[in-house]
Formats: structure tokens, C-alpha cells, sequence
């Protein structure tokens, strides 16, 4: 889609994280989601923050918003800096000390998270700021671009450990997933948060540990 003034939209985030597989996966479509994505942000005038290099659909995403003309920041460890390693970063490239530091600096720099498919990293990203959230460390949405229904399992087991009486239903409300980057971003900008935050005073005690929302 060509993106003009008359298609620009408004959006209440200023910058997205997006969270994605460093690998391109086997199907087609997880390829066209990282580049629709990439595009809707543009057309809704949201920056990029991701982890930094042109690996996988990491690569795409970040290509997808800089070729649109948004800012990109690459947060990225300054051991996975050669260029051979993850190659080059579109955009604005910020070297931190290490996998912990980028988690809480992609965290503190974004106004709302989104998970692409991906493997493990991914996972484990996704997952801290939904924990997050659940503790009241941050109150930004999370969204999850459930392409072709990547996700469906992990989405059923999160199901499951609400049956099983360890992810409370409010919590599980956490999670916005959607099967396109459009609808997506859509649910993101109405989100409200209804659970219960855990402890809001763990705000400062993240603070000790490097991260704090950036206003
Ligand atoms: C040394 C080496 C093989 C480097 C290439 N690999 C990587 N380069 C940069 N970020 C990565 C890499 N692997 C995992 N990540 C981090 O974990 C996420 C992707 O991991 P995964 O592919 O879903 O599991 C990314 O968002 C990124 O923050």
C-alpha cells in the first residue's frame, strides 16, 4: 500500500517495540506479516525499537519502517555488533552491555509491545512485559500478531494455566492477539487495563535494575 498524507493516520504511541524470530521462518506469510506490520506503523506515524540487526524477520520489520521513512532504533548487545554476526541495523543503533540491558532499554524507549512469530527469544521477551505488566511495572499493551495461528498453542496453554487456576482471568486479558498487523494495531490503541497490578511499588525497584518508562 502507498502510504500518502490522506492515509497517514493518528496514533496514540509514539514508538512500538516489536519482538520477532531472527530467523525468517518457513512460510511466506510470516515474511508478509513483518512487512505489514512494518507498514502499518508507518502509515499510523509510529517509530520503530527492536533488537537491532537485519537477521530474520527482525531484518524485515526494521526495513519495512525505515524504507517508509520512521525512525528505527536497534538496541543491540555490543558482543552481537559485527556486522557478520547480525548484520547491519537500519536507522538509530544504540550498543548496550548485554541481553538484559537491551530488554529493559527496548522496554523503557517503546509505548506498547508487539511479538511477530518467532523461537525462543522472542518467547522470552514477549513473556517479561506481559509479567511486567502483571506486576505494575509498566501499563503499556501487548500485542500478539498471531499469523496464520502461530500461536494458537501457546495462546490455548495460557488458557490452560487459567483453568488451572494460575494465570487470573483479568491477567489473562493482558494479551491482545490479533491475526493481522491492521487489526492488531487496532486493539492496541483501545486497550484499557483492567487487571490487578501486583505491587506497583516494584516501579522503583525495577528502576535499581536499569529499567524505567521513558516519558
Ligand atoms: C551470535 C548469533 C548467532 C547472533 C544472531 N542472533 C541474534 N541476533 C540478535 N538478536 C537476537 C539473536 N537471537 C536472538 N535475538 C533476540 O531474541 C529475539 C529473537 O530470538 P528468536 O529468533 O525468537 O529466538 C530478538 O528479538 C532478539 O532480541
Amino acid at each position: 500500500m502507498e502510504i500518502t498524507a490522506e492515509t497517514m493516520q493518528k496514533s496514540k504511541f509514539r514508538r512500538i517495540c516489536v519482538f520477532c524470530g531472527s530467523s525468517q521462518g518457513k512460510k511466506s506469510s510470516y515474511q508478509d506479516a513483518a512487512v505489514d506490520l512494518g507498514n502499518e506503523l508507518v502509515s499510523r506515524n509510529i517509530d520503530l525499537v527492536y533488537g537491532g540487526g537485519s537477521i530474520g524477520l527482525m531484518g524485515l520489520v526494521s526495513q519495512a519502517v525505515h524504507d517508509g521513512g520512521r525512525h528505527v532504533i536497534g538496541i543491540i548487545p555490543k558482543t552481537l555488533m559485527p556486522r557478520e554476526l547480525t548484520g547491519e541495523t537500519v536507522g538509530e543503533v544504540r550498543a548496550v552491555a548485554d541481553m538484559h540491558q537491551r530488554k529493559a532499554e527496548m522496554a523503557k524507549h517503546s509505548d506498547a509491545f508487539i511479538a511477530l512469530p518467532g523461537g525462543y527469544g522472542t518467547l522470552e521477551e514477549l513473556l517479561e512485559v506481559i509479567t511486567w505488566a502483571q506486576l505494575g511495572i509498566h501499563d503499556k499493551p501487548v500485542g500478539l500478531l498471531n499469523v496464520d495461528g502461530y500461536y494458537n498453542s501457546l495462546l490455548s496453554f495460557i488458557d490452560k494455566a487459567v483453568e488451572e487456576g494460575f494465570i487470573s482471568p483479568t491477567a489473562r486479558e493482558i494479551i491482545v492477539s490479533a491475526p493481522t498487523a491492521k487489526e492488531l494495531v487496532k486493539m492496541l490503541e483501545e486497550y484499557a487495563p483492567c487487571h490487578e497490578s501486583v505491587a506497583t511499588k516494584l516501579c522503583w525497584e525495577m528502576e535499581r535494575i536499569g529499567y524505567s518508562s521513558e516519558e
